[in-house]
């Protein structure tokens, strides 16, 4: 799906009135298809981009175009069928925590099944070997029938992501996808989402703290630096000098905070045993 910005403004979702805008005048055009990490200092308003995109949030200033079509002008019905074929993925997964990976990652495709359908997948799962192949692209197929509660946090955002490789969505718009995976999962995830993406014919939208990740895994990469565009450039032409002046006071966001390991799954409650 083709994704396209004209001069927008927008206010963080959970902005007052009157506070400045996270977004002035931004202006961006994604072709269907195309993958690109966008890229910038904290509160440089990448999450109000991404829920600008996702329909989430209504611009205050400019337009928004999804597929060619203008989602606020939509009625109500035909704005639900948009978002629809829209991926948003949180830092943070909405998960249940009492639900079984299995059904949490199904659940990614409820938006192109009928009530019934999606009523009885929340009991009976069906296409395990689907969900399997998903989350086996993200390391996770032994976590199939897990709780969701007894994954870790890096499970968890794991699990977020392999969700988008079910959904019937054709724009992934994915939100800081690595923050509670170590190097080697991080770049590993990332791969999943993007050729997951590529294979799909998805459009990706996703923003990355890790530059060196975005750089190595992203072909076009998206500066964004106090709600505007810095840069908008194939990543081979991303220097360190535009990286320095994107990241200008908020170097050591640039650096790079050292590696995160996992948290440990939450280990389960001893079970109660009686001998008679
Ligand atoms: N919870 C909040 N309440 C009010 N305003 C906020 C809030 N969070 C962010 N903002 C405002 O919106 C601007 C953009 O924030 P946004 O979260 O979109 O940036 P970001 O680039 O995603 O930051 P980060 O990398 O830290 O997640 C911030 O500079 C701030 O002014």
């Amino acid at each position: 799906m083709e994704l396209a910005l004209d001069a927008v403004e927008a206010r963080h979702p959970a902005a007052r009135p009157g506070h400045a805008p996270a977004l002035r005048g931004l202006t961006l055009r994604l072709g269907a298809g195309e993958a690109a990490a966008v890229i910038g200092p904290s509160g440089a308003g990448k999450t109000t981009l991404l829920h600008v995109a996702a329909a989430a949030l209504p611009p205050s200033g400019g337009t928004l175009a999804l597929g060619g079509q203008a989602p606020w002008a939509l009625s109500p019905r035909a704005l639900r069928a948009l978002r629809g074929q829209l991926f948003l993925a949180p830092q943070v997964p909405p998960l249940p925590p009492r639900q079984r990976v299995v059904t949490a990652v199904l659940a990614a495709r409820l938006p192109s099944l009928g009530l019934a359908r999606s009523l009885r997948s929340l009991f009976y799962p069906d296409d395990i070997p689907g969900a399997w192949a998903a989350l086996e692209r993200f390391d996770l197929g032994d976590k199939l029938f897990e709780r969701v509660d007894r994954l870790s946090g890096g499970e968890r955002q794991r699990v977020g992501l392999a969700r988008a490789l079910l959904s019937p969505a054709s724009l992934w718009l994915v939100d800081e996808p690595l923050s509670a995976l170590d190097p080697t999962r991080a770049a590993q995830a990332v791969s999943a989402l993007v050729d997951g993406a590529r294979e799909r014919g998805a459009t990706l939208l996703a923003t990355l703290h890790q530059v060196d990740v975005a750089l190595a895994h992203f072909p076009r990469i998206i500066g964004l630096r106090d709600g505007a565009l810095a840069f908008d450039l194939p990543a081979a032409q991303v220097t360190p000098e535009r990286l320095r002046a994107l990241y200008a006071q908020h170097e050591h966001e640039l650096l790079g905070a050292p590696p995160v390991a996992e948290a440990p799954a939450a280990t389960a409650a001893p079970a109660v045993m009686h001998c008679r």
